[in-house]
């Protein structure tokens, strides 16, 4: 059996030619699997550099087969897709400023039209909640009169047509994406685009397309009538898949979930270094699960050490679950409950805190 560990010191000792650091610490590893006696991983690099790159590949490919035990090893050199159109782009960095951030990794800057502020619910690690906050958040933040979008950007899980009643694959019209609306909430989802089994096949710069794509081609709002808030649910883990969509997203804010045991909160602190590295604000940390059965407090004591805001906890409680496996988010089925209180007052800190 590979060690992950060894595979990713080894792809350290190859130097990236442009930034000086090692290939994972540049950002260039990205979608790394490691199975019993292979490993793969694509090597992303800025548009037209593919050629100045090939020998660092064969140089990864090397050190990988150098690992002991190491039957097969794919390493795939791609290209980013060149930039979009220049008129998109408002102030402009100079040259040398932006080849300085791409040395370490590809930042993407592209905004969804009509959007005035991105959400990001992220947790560290799988199954605490993320998807069922992100949705009554999202919900919660529409009964204080936003216009609210939600993006479930859960390649590995998407769980949002389950959790809002949704199916069909959107409409396609004038060159964009038509969301579906539910419980008042615009809604688009990974899910609704791929055939249930394909979501496992996803890797980092597939991913990463796909919910640009979703992002950027989606009518999220109008000149007229823009968009509030887009809520977007990523993929749980703080991994190399995480970090490529966290680059590529332009977020305003996030807010990490999670539940209050030690093994979780110490992910969440992983997932607000994650956020640190690439400049996004952590709006603050949710105790989600809170009660008997895992203990209490655990994530405000986590935020004050992180120096972070604490916006509120949510209470093991199967009506929450039952909600959303009905498709319905609670805050929308029983608005007056104190599910529905709590998520206000978290929606009111996270509002204010985007400046909405
Ligand atoms: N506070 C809660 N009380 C009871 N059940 C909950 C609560 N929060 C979430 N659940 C349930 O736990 C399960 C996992 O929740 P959810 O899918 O939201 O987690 P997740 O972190 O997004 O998972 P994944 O990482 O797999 O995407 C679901 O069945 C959900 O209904």
């Amino acid at each position: 059996m590979i060690d992950r560990t060894a595979v990713i010191a080894a792809l350290d000792a190859v130097v990236d030619p442009k930034s000086g650091q090692g290939l994972v610490a540049a950002g260039l590893v990205q979608g790394l699997t490691v199975a019993e006696d292979r490993a793969g991983f694509v090597m992303e690099v800025p548009a037209g550099e593919t050629a100045i790159y090939a020998p660092v590949r064969d140089a990864a490919e090397a050190a990988l087969k150098s690992i002991p035990g190491m039957a097969r090893v794919s390493v795939v050199l791609t290209a980013e897709t060149a930039p979009a159109a220049a008129p998109r782009r408002t102030a402009g960095l100079s040259k040398a400023a932006t080849d300085q951030g791409r040395a370490k990794a590809p930042v993407a800057t592209e905004r969804p039209a009509h959007v005035k502020r991105v959400l990001a619910v992220a947790s560290g690690k799988g199954g605490v909640g993320k998807s069922t906050v992100a949705v009554n958040l999202a919900a919660a933040l529409a009964a204080r009169g936003l216009s609210v979008g939600i993006l479930d950007a859960d390649v590995y899980g998407p769980s949002l047509p389950t959790m809002l009643g949704l199916s069909g694959q959107p409409d396609y019209v004038d060159g964009a994406i038509v969301p579906h609306v539910a419980h008042g909430l615009k809604a688009m989802s990974v899910g609704l685009l791929t055939k249930a089994d394909d979501a496992m096949i996803w890797r980092g710069p597939m991913a990463s397309q796909a919910i640009t794509q979703m992002l950027t081609q989606t009518r999220w709002g109008t000149e007229d009538a823009p968009l509030d808030v887009l809520v977007v649910d990523l993929p749980p883990g703080t991994g190399d898949v995480q970090l490529t969509l966290i680059q590529k997203t332009p977020l305003d804010g996030a807010v990490i979930v999670s539940t209050p045991q030690e093994v979780a909160l110490a992910d969440a602190r992983r997932a607000h270094t994650l956020f640190q590295r690439v400049n996004v604000p952590t709006l603050g940390l949710i105790e989600n699960m809170s009660g008997d059965v895992f203990g209490r407090g655990g994530a405000e004591a986590e935020a004050a050490r992180l120096g972070v805001a604490f916006l509120g906890d949510l209470p093991l409680d199967a009506a929450l679950r039952q909600a959303g496996d009905a498709g319905r988010p609670l805050v929308s089925a029983e608005p007056d409950g104190d599910v529905a209180q709590r998520f206000a007052a978290v929606a009111a800190r996270v509002a204010a805190s985007l400046g909405l």
